[in-house]
């Protein structure tokens, strides 16, 4: 069954996706404990990922945002709390996020807003959950390297939104991801983890946007304890072997059993939607 979603996945990168794949509800894509977080492999073709990287390397050197454990690139305009003072997104955006939009049927209007994080193999995000701008479904597409992407409860977000609101840490400024960093949370650990494979869709919606953190951390070693879509992921199905990319039998490693050794730079688009989109920007 997984191999013939992926395949009508990558069916949907042609023009003229057929019906079948419009406004459909991809419950069969759940995977782990938490019900609203949904995996979908080789969401875009080899081809694709390719041409992305390929306009994300070819941005001005100022269109990066150095931030001190990674670097991200903002298209889509700004994003306050209030909403987005919006900039049209590029074609070579466009015609990922548009295919996300029709292929999930989950957003109400158009994906309007992409962030993109370059994550050398020592850095990650911080848990944290994204801000209240966003239409709370986000979509992340990963590009070029797996990685490990961890899933905390954090009860007390829940009910709780003016109090985290005024005790948010951040790394860096609100309106360039609209994302809040909460303190506190380490010690639980993930309840839940994901491998992300290059090519892949990572879903989250509901509860998994109001009552848990998502992070990366920011390690080379990545824990696959945790992972619930291994199954998903051909190069990780024994997890008794580590994984170095390049290794024909990754079991000779001296790496710890169950880990992967993260040796080459990722990046995703996160794309979401921001309902409020302001046209004007000042009165005169
Ligand atoms: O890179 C990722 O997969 C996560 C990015 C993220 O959480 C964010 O941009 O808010
Ligand atoms: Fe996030």
């Amino acid at each position: 069954m997984e191999e013939k979603s992926t395949q009508k996945a990558a069916a949907a990168e042609e023009e003229n996706p057929s019906p079948e794949l419009c406004l459909r509800i991809p419950g069969d894509y759940a995977v782990g404990s938490i019900p609203t977080v949904l995996y979908v492999p080789d969401f875009i073709s080899e081809t694709e990922q390719s041409q992305l990287l390929h306009h994300v390397y070819q941005a001005p050197a100022p269109k990066w945002k150095i931030l001190k454990n990674r670097r991200l690139q903002n298209w889509g305009g700004v994003v306050h709390e209030k909403g987005l003072l919006p900039q049209a997104l590029p074609p070579w955006l466009t015609k990922i996020t548009d295919r996300i939009c029709q292929w999930t049927g989950l957003f109400p209007s158009a994906i309007n807003h992409v962030l993109i994080n370059e994550y050398h193999p020592n850095q990650g995000i911080m848990p944290h959950q994204d801000g209240p701008a966003y239409f709370p479904v986000v979509a992340i597409i990963s590009l070029a390297s797996p990685v490990v992407l961890d899933f905390t409860p954090h009860g007390k977000l829940r009910g709780l939104e003016h109090t985290y609101l005024q005790n948010i840490q951040t790394d860096e400024p609100q309106e360039s991801n609209g994302s809040y960093k909460v303190e506190g949370t380490k010690e639980a650990g993930p309840a839940s983890s994901l491998l992300l494979m290059p090519c892949s869709l990572l879903i989250f919606k509901d509860q998994a946007y109001t009552d848990f953190l998502h992070g990366i951390q920011d390690t080379e070693l990545h824990n696959l304890d945790k992972v619930a879509n291994i199954s998903q992921c051909p190069q990780f199905k024994h997890l008794s072997y580590d994984y170095s990319p390049g290794k024909a039998d990754s079991s000779a490693s001296s790496e710890p059993s169950g880990t992967f050794h993260r040796t080459t730079t990722r990046v995703s688009l996160t794309c979401r939607l921001v309902l409020k989109v302001h046209n004007k920007l000042f009165k005169f």
